[in-house]
């Protein structure tokens, strides 16, 4: 099953010790109430600093791009030289990010987060210096470091916001971190040849340094959120409240379960938990990332699973990804040259609508995510957006007898605008659905796994566009991309059936409220006495042996002797009191064995002496030892789970009044009734009249 007992449960079970609601912020503020990770100012937070990570990232990843003319003529390069720089980012990625995904998972994102911030501002540094000494093997060493680190942040960047913003927040927070990217390219684009022109081309390295310095302090502010939520998690949930588990939409529930073993319980009202042993975190998390998914360490918790095992779904997903990413990032590479030659557009024009790309995913991604948030319909809007993309392809690809564009002659405008909106689909859906079909134990590796592919087809169609445009010439290369773009259009359709028949349709599916609101839920169930703060061990034993489990093992039994309620409501007569059931007295007799008098019936070791007095011993019926053990109700009554949990243990074992019966197995037996002698007993005397009991009798 999967857990994400995001911070927003931690918080709200702070909820219930805090003098101020949630919804009085300006009061908690004055009045010295700690912050809660739950509130929404912390989690704004949380994402601002999240989204930053990789904005200084992004600023320099496109420095190559923005500053082409001036880097090729300030360092003398070639063609090929920039090309081999620039791809340099992708080409180690191939492996790399996929060793960074395992590592992110091993040490955990806060740590990630720093040491990856870092690597990407020593490789910027590494490059500023090359370019100021006019070293090109160190640009090579430089933009090598700086992408190791660069694409191992986007998984990181990615895990933290999908562990902090599960459920119905996550796909506009994915959005959100998009948007700060693209801000980044477009910043990049937009200011450097400025700055190029004002401080030189070291100057314009250098300010891609000191961006990246913003995206260490943004490291280094999460890493003081994520820890702060780990405390306040660690002080609400002491080690075995942890072990309650919300169900929170899920993928991984049926996998996780089954690799847990935990036990499921259902209360009444809906809520699903699982319990299960409690236990530390262990080394994968225990020490970086509890608050995410506090069970994740757990001594049950499976770690990070191999990329092998992590399933058709995931692995359909990711090449979507890579074909969907591949023709659209190296189309943005050599869009400005096309957009030229086919159109005979402007240079600036060509810019424009190559940047067309960037800036309606910077727009749209919020907006997608918070629409697949409220409607689901990842899968859906992932084939849509593939099969939006084939279109743009084929019409920026086909041209007429004259070789006029045939489709939009003229307007590759609209072209752009649906490649614009078939990218913001496939940004806005892919890496939200990615953490769906996954173990959240898993996600960095396989964020990582998605990541070294979506690298290596980038690399790959760049050479492929490389080694076509010359030869057959740029329409040949838009429609083997739509070609390219059908193919993962096809897959998605493969991966949304299959979804659909294997996993309930969890991509499509709109997530449930968030952990936080379910953690309110059970609060207040706790406040009305309906459910237990946590679930110690003893609860699952209890529920087996409860009242009602027992009324119902006896209920069962009872119709297996072919008795209805009558025979049941008769037998707790006999119990009630004390006296040996017909039935009994028949196999005593059979057996030579001399009951007690009813009277000593009515003491515990009467009625255990008669039963363990019978040679027959497990042959007799425990028609009168397994009395009544739901004194305070009918046997047909039916207690609400939820409050059975609620039941302290000692109220379903009364200690036992002296004189009261009990049942040789032990089990309550209710008070008993007036010791007076049978005779003269109100209900006794009923019991001799019942004309059932009176047929009993005479058999
Ligand atoms: C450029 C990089 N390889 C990439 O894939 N970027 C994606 C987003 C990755 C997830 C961000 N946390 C993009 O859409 O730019």
């Amino acid at each position: 099953m999967r857990n994400v007992a995001s911070y927003g449960s931690i918080a709200k079970v702070d909820d219930a010790s805090a003098p101020f609601s949630a919804s009085s912020p300006a009061a908690s503020r004055w009045s010295g109430r700690r912050v809660r990770p739950s509130d929404a100012l912390y989690r704004n937070a949380v994402l601002t600093v999240a989204c930053v990570l990789t904005f200084g990232l992004y600023f320099c990843y496109d420095t190559p791009g923005a500053l082409v003319t001036d880097i090729t003529a300030d360092l003398h390069l070639t063609s090929f030289r920039y090309n081999l720089l620039v791809s340099l980012y992708s080409w180690p990625n191939t492996v790399m990010v996929f060793v960074g995904g395992l590592l992110i998972d091993r040490y955990g994102n806060r740590k990630s987060a720093v040491a990856l911030t870092l690597l990407v501002l020593v490789g910027q540094l590494i490059m500023t210096a090359a370019v100021t000494l006019r070293w090109y093997w160190l640009l090579l060493v430089g933009r090598f470091v700086f992408g190791i680190g660069g694409e191992s942040l986007n998984v990181c960047q990615s895990t933290i916001v999908s562990r902090w913003f599960a459920g119905h927040e996550l796909a506009m927070a994915f959005g959100f971190s998009l948007t700060v990217s693209r801000i980044g390219s477009i910043l990049s684009f937009n200011t450097l040849p400025y700055v190029h022109g004002v401080v030189g081309l070291s100057g314009a390295f250098a300010v891609g340094a000191l961006i990246c310095t913003l995206s260490i302090a943004a490291a280094s502010v999460f890493v003081c959120l994520d820890r702060y939520a780990e405390q306040c998690r660690a002080r609400e949930s002491p080690p075995s409240a942890q072990a309650w588990r919300y169900r929170v939409d899920s993928v991984e529930e049926e996998e996780e379960e089954e690799a847990t073993g935990s036990m499921a319980m259902e209360l009444e009202d809906g809520i699903r938990e699982t319990t299960t042993a409690s236990g530390d975190a262990g080394p994968s998390t225990a020490t970086s990332e509890p608050p995410e998914r506090p069970q994740r360490g757990s001594a049950r918790t499976p770690p990070p699973r191999s990329p092998l095992q992590l399933g058709l779904s995931f692995w359909l997903c990711s090449l979507i990804g890579m074909l969907a990413y591949s023709t659209v990032f190296s189309f943005i590479a050599v869009g400005g040259d096309f957009f030229h030659w086919r159109y005979g557009a402007s240079r600036e024009y060509s810019g424009f609508l190559v940047s067309l790309v960037y800036d309606i995913s910077m727009f749209m991604a919020p907006l997608l995510g918070r629409s697949f948030d409220q409607v689901g319909l990842r899968g859906i809007f992932l084939l849509t957006s593939c099969a939006l993309s084939t279109l743009s392809f084929r019409t920026l690809g086909t041209h007429n007898a004259h070789g006029n564009p045939a489709l939009f002659p003229r307007i590759p405008l609209l072209s752009m605008l649906t490649l614009g909106l078939a990218f913001s689909g496939v940004s806005s859906s892919l890496w939200p659905s990615m953490t769906l079909v996954v173990p959240a134990a898993s996600l960095g590796t396989a964020l990582g796994v998605a990541q070294a592919l979506q690298n290596f087809g980038t690399s790959t169609a760049s050479i492929f566009v490389g080694r076509t445009v010359d030869d057959f010439g740029y329409d040949y290369v838009m429609k083997v991309f739509a070609g390219v773009s059908a193919v993962a259009a096809v897959l998605a359709v493969w991966w949304n059936l299959d979804d659909w028949v294997h996993h309930g349709g969890r991509v499509n599916r709109v997530l449930p409220p968030e952990p936080a609101d379910e953690a309110e839920l059970r609060r207040q169930l706790i406040a009305a006495g309906l459910a237990v703060d946590y679930v110690p061990l003893y609860v699952p034993v209890y529920v087996l042996i409860s009242p009602q489990a027992i009324d119902t093992v006896r209920r069962a039994y009872y119709r297996r002797l072919g008795e209805g309620e009558m025979g049941m409501r008769r037998r707790d007569l006999y119990a009630r009191l004390g006296i040996a059931h017909p039935d009994v007295q028949r196999k005593a007799a059979e057996a030579g064995v001399r009951l007690p008098r009813p009277e000593s019936l009515q003491r515990p070791t009467g009625i255990s002496a008669a039963m363990t007095t019978t040679p027959r011993g497990s042959a007799t019926p425990p028609a009168a030892p397994i009395v009544s053990a739901s004194p305070a109700r009918s046997p047909g009554m039916v207690v609400p789970s939820a409050t059975r949990l609620s039941t302290p243990m000692a109220s379903a074992s009364p200690t036992p009044s002296p004189g009261s019966g009990r049942s040789i197995e032990g089990q309550p037996q209710p008070p008993p009734l007036p010791r007076r002698p049978p005779s003269s007993s109100l209900l006794h005397r009923s019991w001799k009249e019942s004309p059932v009991d009176r047929s009993n009798r005479s058999s």
